[in-house]
């Protein structure tokens, strides 16, 4: 059995990749969590196994999964152990967006491509599940950074870094849930790049391989992830808890569709995109809170709603719902809706978060002075 190693033991990992592995079958996982024991002593407190609920409109389907390992993320002797083993072929990570920087991620990632090229490893695929765009480009980027010039020319050599897609609505477990982990019907994966040492037939799941995830990653990070970005900010102040009734209260549906317009221009199949977005968020029955995806929108708004801004404002247009969007999110900062979490942008930092947010954006004073002027 052929083996995979994952970084970051949350819920999408369960709800997606690890779904993915156990359909295509013959490969196992070993698993850390980033740095809290927690998730892995429970699941090592029943044979690693656990349930994942597909949460239909009307019904749910339950479904054991069991991974070969759960580790602390703190394990460090197990984290180097696993990166040297002989049949480890594919690392995937989910480790959210805010940790893509210099710093504790990629020089967790060097020390173990150190273990693999010091036990004469082999070649190794590597592959970013987090909602960014070139997610692959990007992580080769920070690890090739963190490296000694001998490693850098050891991952050269021998570490691809594959580009991908994912799409798998995975709320935050409730403590009702214990270690079952509650996803919708819908599941996308589009992977593009090389596997050296193989790979799961993640194929058989459903997943695509392609030459070039752009299409499909702008697709899905300005209209999901924007749309559901737009929700978590301006649905908050109006009183919403969830994604499914946000998008039922027509103000914040129209500001949806308004950026929806502005954003899917030159998109491939956007109307359909569209429509089933609507029909995905209105399961009512996916508890799906705006304050997780509201967490982090420093990081998250330059990626999901900012390119289709700019391209906005290059053609002379101040598109209403993203004016809306970034005064809600100076509002949320102060503490106005939701708990605020955003690791790169903290409380009584709000003017100087936004006008730094994006130089590019900095310099658009008709932009700031209307973000202000919305407050
Ligand atoms: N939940 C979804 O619906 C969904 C869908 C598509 C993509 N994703 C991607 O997956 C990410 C994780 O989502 P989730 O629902 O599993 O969240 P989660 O909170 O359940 O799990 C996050 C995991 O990442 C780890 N982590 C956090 N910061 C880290 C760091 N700096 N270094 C290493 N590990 C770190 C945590 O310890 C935890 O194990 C998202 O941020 C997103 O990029 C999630
Ligand atoms: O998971 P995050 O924090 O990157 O973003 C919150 C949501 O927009 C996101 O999780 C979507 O539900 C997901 O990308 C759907 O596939």
């Amino acid at each position: 059995m052929s083996r995979m190693l994952h970084l970051g033991l949350g819920n999408f990992f369960r709800a997606h990749q690890a779904w993915y592995t156990a359909a295509a079958g013959g490969w196992d996982i070993a698993a850390f969590t980033g740095r809290s024991p927690a998730v892995a002593d429970a699941l090592n407190a029943q044979g690693c196994r656990y349930t994942l609920i597909t949460r239909g409109p009307s019904h749910d389907t339950d479904q054991e999964l069991t991974l070969a390992a759960a580790y602390p993320g703190a394990d460090d002797a197990a984290w180097l152990r696993e990166w040297a083993a002989p049949d480890l072929a594919v690392v995937t990570l989910t480790v959210t967006e805010a940790a893509y920087r210099p710093g504790p991620l990629p020089r967790r990632l060097a020390a173990g491509l150190t273990a693999r090229r010091d036990t004469n490893g082999g070649p190794v695929t590597l592959i970013s599940c987090d909602n960014l765009p070139g997610n692959g480009t990007v992580l080769a980027r920070l690890i090739t950074q963190e490296a000694d010039p001998a490693l850098r020319e050891w991952i050269a050599a021998n570490v691809s870094f594959v580009d991908t897609v994912v799409d798998r609505i995975t709320p935050a477990s409730t403590p009702a849930d214990g270690t079952a982990v509650v996803t919708e019907p819908f599941t996308e994966w589009v992977l593009a790049g090389d596997f050296p040492a193989g790979r799961p037939a993640w194929e058989e799941a459903g997943a695509r391989f392609v030459d070039d995830v752009a299409p499909y990653e702008q697709r899905k990070l300005w209209l999901l992830n924007g749309g559901h970005t737009l929700l978590a900010y301006v649905g908050s102040l109006r009183g919403h808890i969830t994604v499914a009734s946000a998008v039922a209260d027509p103000y914040c549906r129209g500001l949806l569709e308004q950026w929806w317009d502005e954003a899917d221009a030159r998109l491939p199949e956007a109307g359909v995109y569209r429509t089933s977005l609507l029909e995905r968020w209105s399961n009512a029955r996916i508890e799906h809170r705006l304050a997780q995806i509201a967490a982090d929108g420093s990081v998250k708004i330059p990626v999901r709603i900012v390119p289709a801004l700019l391209r906005a404002r290059a053609e002379g247009r101040l598109p209403r719902p993203a004016v809306e969007l970034l005064a809600a999110w100076t509002r949320h900062l102060r503490g106005e809706s939701v708990p605020v979490r955003d690791t790169a942008a903290p409380t009584g930092a709000v003017p100087v978060v936004l006008r730094s947010l994006d130089e590019r954006l900095a310099a658009d004073e008709e932009l700031v002075a209307a973000v202000f002027g919305a407050l």
